[in-house]
């Protein structure tokens, strides 16, 4: 069934920072919200997986560091622990055994604390603990910015191979226009806190239509990137 929001709308400090907006993703779509800095991905992004959530929902998210996610002083079984319990699920090696396979961490001592993996590594575990639950939806914020490009790509590619036989959607926010058009068929694109365009990623690609999405596509360079 369609994953559907309506009418997400956020105001700040007396300002509208997102107008009426209204979000709908196929199972298994995989979808990239763009646009400048500071046009309102990360608000649409919060605002989005809140009302999903309270509509019950599955929606896992994944944000652009792995600080954000694991607690420098806890152990990596504990936070593995910890989200399977959140999710009122039983430990299971073999669940955690094919995330942690598909996701290329199966080397990292789980006893250790966060710093104790690398950076990468750490990443692909927080978006491994994203998956522990198979949510309907996984949002993911500038996941790989934090990362160099060989991992950030690497991380990526093993993301889409697991994600390619299950149902669960992706939403991938991003300033970067060319990561989006490496890993997602549609795409979204905000200006000043409204989606002004939204189309398939080719279609935008070729022929953007406004300013916004021209001014995405005018910085080329991103072609070249391996992510
Ligand atoms: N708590 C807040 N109070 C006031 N204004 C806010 C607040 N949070 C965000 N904003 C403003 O809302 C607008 C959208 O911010 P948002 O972080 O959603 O943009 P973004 O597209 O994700 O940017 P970036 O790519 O830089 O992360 C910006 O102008 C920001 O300054």
């Amino acid at each position: 069934m369609t994953i559907t929001a309506y009418s997400l709308s956020v105001q700040r400090a007396g300002r509208t920072i997102l107008h009426p907006t209204t979000v709908d993703i196929r199972p298994g779509e995989r979808v990239g919200l763009v646009g400048a800095s500071g046009s309102g991905k990360s608000t649409l992004g919060h605002a989005l997986i809140d009302a999903l959530r309270a509509a019950g929902t599955g929606v896992a998210h994944v944000p652009q560091s792995p600080d954000e996610a694991l607690d420098p002083l806890r152990s990596m079984v504990f936070h593995w622990r910890e989200t399977e319990q959140a999710l009122g699920l039983a430990a299971d090696d073999a669940r955690r055994k094919d995330l942690f396979d598909a996701l290329h961490i199966g080397t990292g001592d789980l006893r250790n604390r966060p710093w104790g993996w690398s950076r990468g590594m750490q990443q692909r575990f927080v978006i491994a603990m994203a998956l522990i639950g198979s949510p309907d939806l996984l949002v993911m914020d500038e996941p790989t910015s934090a990362l160099d490009p060989v991992v950030a790509a690497d991380t990526m590619d093993l993301l889409d191979t697991y994600l390619k036989t299950r149902k669960t959607a992706l939403l991938l926010i991003t300033h970067d226009l060319g990561l989006a058009a490496r890993r997602v068929s549609r795409l979204l694109v905000m200006d000043a806190g409204r989606i002004v365009e939204d189309a398939r990623t080719a279609r935008i690609l070729s022929t953007p239509e406004t300013a916004a999405a021209k001014a995405l596509c005018a910085h080329r360079n991103w072609l070249e990137l391996p992510c």
